[in-house]
């Protein structure tokens, strides 16, 4: 190695750790304590979870999802948990008027907007791709078109307070996996989507922050139920994930890959060498426990 080189190298290596490691806020809690946080899908799984954690911070919520008791039972317990304040509205994330009232109920009780944490996702299936466009329609109005459509209408209250959209995909939105043709299609949507937005949100100095976060296989009953048997991969805890997600929007970060070894290393692979993580993929699978009906 010459004299450059053995400049060069240290150098380089220092001017990165010094980027990627200075200014790194650490989280705190309290950061969450009187914020305005929408929080959709939270009547079950992860939204749930997401929910109880920003009520033991001391958060303002307004959660939602289409189950009326469900969501009594939450805000419930955010109460008890220390919210600082709770409320729910009910109906289906399929109806963009919905969707749009959601923000404006949030307009109306608080004045403003911090976070919006879109969360919620349709009802689909872990299995060959059945070829019903239709319902591939419905998926991407439930699972992306709403959370668009929710993003534009709180920018306005999100602009004012410099706040955050936390939107929430998967590593199906990053790699093309098996049995979740409509699924995948509406995450790789809001990777397009939001990635594009945050880029136009900078050149035209919108204060607004925007984090996917990518998550591998968590123990919600909805996935366990859809994968039991056929993916073997062992899935991560749900109110851990959900602290990660608040901690990644509050940090105003980019992405959270969550857990990080089954996620971020396989979206390095499928960079590196897309072919031979196809193959590793496929061969991940017990298609012999697959119903083949
Ligand atoms: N669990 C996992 O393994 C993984 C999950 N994720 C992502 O995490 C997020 C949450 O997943 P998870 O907690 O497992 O999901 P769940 O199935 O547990 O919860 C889905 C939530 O969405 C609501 N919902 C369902 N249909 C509609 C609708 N039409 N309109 C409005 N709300 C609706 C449900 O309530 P209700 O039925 O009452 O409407 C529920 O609150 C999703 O974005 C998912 O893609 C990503 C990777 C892995
Ligand atoms: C098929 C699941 C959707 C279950 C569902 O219909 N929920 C709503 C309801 O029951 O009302 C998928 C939900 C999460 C998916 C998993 C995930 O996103 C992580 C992995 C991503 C990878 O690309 C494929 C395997 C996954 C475990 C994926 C499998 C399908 C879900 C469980």
């Amino acid at each position: 190695m010459n004299l450059r080189q053995k400049i060069l190298i240290p150098l380089v290596g220092m001017v990165l750790a010094i980027y990627f490691y200075s200014g790194k806020e650490e989280f705190k809690p309290e950061m969450l304590k009187e914020k305005r946080v929408i929080v959709t899908g939270a009547s079950t799984g992860i939204g749930e979870q997401i929910a109880y954690h920003l009520a033991q911070m001391g958060s303002h919520l307004l959660i939602t999802a289409r189950t009326e008791a469900r969501l009594q039972q939450v805000v419930a317990h955010c109460l008890e948990l220390g919210a600082a304040s709770a409320r729910y509205i009910n109906g289906s994330m399929e109806d963009m008027n919905f969707a749009q009232a959601v923000v404006k109920k949030a307009e109306e009780l608080w004045g403003g907007l911090d976070m919006l944490i879109l969360n919620h996702i349709g009802k689909s299936y872990f299995h060959y791709f059945n070829r019903d466009i239709e319902h591939v329609q419905k998926l991407l109005n439930i699972n992306f078109l709403s959370y668009a459509t929710m993003s534009v209408s709180a920018l306005p209250m999100l602009k004012s307070s410099g706040g955050s959209i936390v939107v929430v995909s998967s590593l199906a939105g990053k790699i093309g996996f098996p049995w979740t043709v409509p699924y995948s299609s509406t995450k790789f949507a809001l990777e397009g989507f939001f990635n594009s937005l945050r880029q136009e949100f900078v050149m035209q100095n919108i204060n607004v922050s925007i984090t996917l976060c990518i998550l591998g296989l968590i123990n919600t009953e909805s996935a366990m139920k859809a994968v039991s048997g056929i993916y073997p991969i062992p899935p991560a805890p749900k109110e851990e994930c959900a602290l990660e997600i608040i901690k990644g929007g509050i940090l105003r970060q980019r992405e959270i890959y969550y857990k990080y070894m089954f996620t971020k290393i396989p979206t390095l692979f499928r960079d590196w060498a897309p072919e031979l993580m196809d193959y590793f993929i496929r061969k991940s699978f017990n298609v012999d426990n697959l119903n083949q009906d």
